[in-house]
């Protein structure tokens, strides 16, 4: 039998922003879409579990392609590829479905490919294809990490990675509705005012310094954003209401979740997670609007290759 080198790669789901820091600042979970990759005769592309059900099957999809232009860029001809691909994370909900295909493909295809990239490399080309450097961040390397985009797509992505604070916890609110990051990108203004931008670097900033320095009591302050939440509320029902109240109901901070809808509230004992849990729930019943909430842990270890073979 042909040898044909096998891959297996596990992603963390991510949020992005964390409120004011739009399109720069990105956390990792520990809600995984894992996938296999391997060299085969024919393309052939499996999806297994309900969240990934709809999308396309053939050489359009995204895992595909993202692995065929690694394959070129490194010289070699796109390959005919057996991809298997399962998610944990629902997709078009914020937390960051697609930023973790394209960083699970690069790193699967990568590997096939004999290595001719550094995940340095592998982090230009995911902020390329996502169009920001959030999400990919933070799956590519795990923890909090925050990055700015350069003017040059050939220039490196400057960026730092560290590890959440010990003892921040995540309750997401999942709602049952999607709703992609192109459509709340289009909500959003294509000017903001001398005063917004001060107002969102200034919080932007102190957030990342109380999130690397552990100052939890700032968040509630610090996470406040004046650049995407007001223009996206109109698109997620009890946002306004979740974001300027959950911090008298247990929360430490509450932000929208990348371009939503999903909602992030931090807090720190289980007796806040109940009292946040109540809240929501009186909130998103008088919305109306149906939703899941997830308890979250921080991933630490980005996108790792977890199993390897020789068929
Ligand atoms: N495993 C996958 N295989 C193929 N396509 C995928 C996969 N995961 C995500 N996608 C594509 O990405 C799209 C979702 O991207 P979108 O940016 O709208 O939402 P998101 O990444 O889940 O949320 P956000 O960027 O706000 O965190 C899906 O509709 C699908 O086209
Ligand atoms: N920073 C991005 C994340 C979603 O891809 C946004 O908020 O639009």
């Amino acid at each position: 039998m042909v040898a044909r080198p096998a891959v297996r790669v596990r992603i963390p789901a991510s949020t992005a922003n964390l409120g004011p820091g739009f399109d720069t600042l990105g956390m990792a979970f520990e809600l995984y879409s894992v996938i296999e990759m391997s060299i085969a005769e024919l393309t052939t592309i499996v999806v297994e579990g309900p969240e990934l059900q709809g999308v396309p099957l053939d050489k359009s999809n995204l895992l595909y392609e993202v692995a065929a232009d690694l394959f070129q860029k490194a010289g070699q001809p796109a390959p005919e590829l057996l991809i298997r691909a399962s998610s944990e994370a629902p997709l078009t909900r914020g937390l960051g479905s697609s930023a973790a295909a394209i960083v699970g493909a690069l790193v699967a295809a990568n590997h096939l490919a004999g290595e001719p990239f550094t995940r340095e490399e592998l982090f230009r080309m995911a902020t390329w294809r996502e169009g920001h450097p959030d999400n990919v961040g933070a799956s590519l390397f795990g923890g909090v990490v925050v990055a700015s985009m350069p003017e040059h797509e050939h220039e490196e992505i400057p960026f730092v990675r560290f590890d959440p604070p010990a003892g921040l916890k995540t309750l997401a609110i999942i709602p049952d509705f999607p709703l992609s990051t192109e459509k709340a990108r289009n909500v959003l203004p294509t000017m903001y005012s001398k005063h917004d931008v001060i107002y969102n670097v200034g919080h932007s900033s102190l957030l990342v310094a109380a999130l690397a320095h552990s100052r939890l009591d700032l968040l509630s302050q610090a996470m406040k954003d004046r650049m995407h939440q007001p223009y996206r509320a109109e698109l997620v029902p009890g946002l306004s209401e979740i974001l300027q109240e959950a911090t008298e109901n247990g929360a430490l901070g509450a932000t929208l979740s990348g371009a939503g809808p999903t909602i992030l509230c931090f807090y720190q004992t289980d007796e806040n997670c109940n009292q946040i849990r109540s809240f929501v729930e009186r909130v998103m019943n008088g919305q109306g609007v149906s939703y899941r909430a997830m308890q979250l842990n921080p991933d630490q270890l980005g996108a790792q290759v977890v199993f390897e073979e020789r068929e």
